[in-house]
């Protein structure tokens, strides 16, 4: 019988608790799962009253949706997504919906969608950041594509997302892939944000010799400032945790080897195709690779020791306006990146209506993000948010004690390269001449690459190695 109102493929972390935020929200769900015990519990963990059906067999699944059907899959991304269409599409008829929800490739999501438009099924691809609560309480969602079937579902996302100042975290982003496209470079500069978290965790245990109930403090702290925000708010909340064998601080006790799964990467892989320079994002992708070399590590701490010679400190105020500083450039990044990209695949972003989406729900929420949604209303064409004069201003006053912070950590031997990006970055993006004349010099000697001059129109070529031109 079609009965229910809305249905998700994959119950694991989020399929299962969006569908029971939509089910808090009034709506009749089903979901589907490979996995029985998924589907049943899913059922168990309703509330009562709330019409909420747990399915095995895809046929029975896509049949009980009320026409025309909407479907979101929330598997891993990749083959899984693609081994779900397959399994639902025998049932699905024109002009029913599937979105993509996970964290898919954006390439794949403009290949599913030109497949599905053969038989009239409209796709679309649809980020959704906030984890296990975000989903169960309130995401935010980045949904891009087919602009009509969106508005189809309109309620029922504005319902259960998470909501700013009575504002839905979801809007209509820009065709195609955009919605993969904006999750895939939150995902990026949540990479970037986590690292410099971690870099400044390491300054001050490492390098500054602060106990661990201090530095929880500190992050405990800085989430009331302008530094409030998801990620430093659980990086406060974590270092309170006590290993319950040991008495030791958990986090002390987790591995150093980082996992991830690919959209940080893909972020810095794009951004290079696009020549969007993130250097924070692409180090913080760097030091995951780095850290799964445990057992180089161990010996190179060996072999190639250093031991600091200065006893500088540096002020718990600057390690914040060092860390507030980088985490402003390392938006500013992303942003220019969305701003490329838009241009590139004729997404048709608007960065005002991406920073207003961000500003709940998701783990890059922030007070600073209501600051960049002011600064794309003051100028919609923003090349970059250093050029705003407010933005800038703040990072200005903060750029001294980014170079502190780097110094002291350079001294002491922690590395910080999170930190020292978003220092380069800063520093290369307002130099009005950089030395990149020299190189263009180079490639003209050895390859007769030719070069522009300043005080002249046209291409050059010069033999470098005779002493005049
Ligand atoms: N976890 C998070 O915080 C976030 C995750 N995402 C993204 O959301 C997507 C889902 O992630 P998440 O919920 O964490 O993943 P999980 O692994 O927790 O859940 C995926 C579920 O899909 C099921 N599944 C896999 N293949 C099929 C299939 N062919 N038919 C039916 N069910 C299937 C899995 O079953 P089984 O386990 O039996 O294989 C599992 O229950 C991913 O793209 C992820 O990157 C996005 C934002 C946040
Ligand atoms: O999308 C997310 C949050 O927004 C996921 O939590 C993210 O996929 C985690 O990525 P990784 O496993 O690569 O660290």
């Amino acid at each position: 019988m079609e009965q229910f109102d809305f249905g998700i493929v994959g119950l694991g972390v989020m399929g299962r608790n969006l569908l029971l935020n939509m089910a808090d929200n009034g709506f009749a769900v089903a979901g589907l799962d490979l996995d029985e015990t998924k589907a049943k519990s899913l059922e168990k963990e309703a509330a009562s009253g709330h019409q909420v059906k747990g399915f095995i067999v895809a046929e029975d699944f896509v049949k009980s949706l009320k026409k025309p059907k909407a479907i979101m899959v929330l598997v891993p991304a990749g083959k899984p997504v693609d081994a779900v269409i397959s399994s639902i599409r025998p049932f699905l008829s024109a002009n029913d919906i599937v979105v993509d929800g996970g964290n898919s490739y954006f390439p794949d999501t403009d290949r599913r969608f030109s497949e599905l438009a053969k038989d009239h099924i409209h796709f679309f691809g649809m980020g959704i950041s906030g984890g296990e609560k975000g989903a169960r309480f309130g995401p935010s969602m980045m949904p891009g594509g087919d602009e009509k079937a969106y508005e189809r579902l309109r309620p029922v996302f504005e319902a259960i997302a998470a909501k700013v100042d009575g504002e839905p975290c979801v809007t209509y982003l820009g065709k195609g892939s955009a919605g993969n496209y904006v999750k895939m470079v939150h995902n990026g500069i949540e990479y970037g944000i986590m690292q410099l978290i971690a870099e400044t965790y390491d300054v001050m245990k490492r390098g500054l010799g602060i106990g661990d109930e201090r530095i929880q403090e500190i992050f405990e702290t800085w989430n009331t400032t302008e530094l409030s925000s998801f990620l430093v708010e659980i990086t406060a909340t974590l270092l309170k945790k006590k290993d319950k064998s040991t008495g030791q601080q958990l986090v002390t006790l987790v591995s150093d080897r980082a996992r991830s799964k690919g959209t940080g990467k893909w972020t810095s892989q794009n951004a290079m195709d696009l020549q969007a320079p993130v250097p924070v994002i692409d180090m913080a992708v760097l030091m995951r690779d780095i850290s799964k070399y445990k057992e180089e590590r161990v010996a190179a701490a060996k072999l190639l020791p250093w031991e600091a010679e200065g006893e500088e400190d540096v002020a718990i105020e600057s390690l914040k306006d060092a860390l507030y500083f980088a985490i402003i450039t390392t938006y500013a990044q992303g942003m220019v990146q969305l701003k490329l990209a838009s241009d590139e695949y004729k997404y048709g972003l608007n960065l005002e209506e991406v920073a207003k989406i961000w500003r709940g729900g998701c783990i890059i929420r922030a007070a600073c993000l209501e600051d960049f949604r002011q600064a794309y209303r003051r100028d919609s064409a923003l090349a970059n948010l250093l050029l705003d004069e407010k933005i800038a201003e703040d990072l200005v006053s903060r750029q001294g004690a980014a170079r502190e912070v780097i110094k002291v950590a350079v001294d002491k031997g922690v590395p910080v390269p999170a930190l020292m990006a978003a220092l380069a970055y800063f520093d290369a993006y307002r130099s009005e001449t950089l030395a990149t004349n020299v190189i263009q010099a180079q490639r003209d000697y050895f390859g007769a690459h030719q070069f522009e001059r300043i005080d002249k129109e046209g291409l050059f070529h010069v033999q470098w190695d005779e002493v005049t031109g």
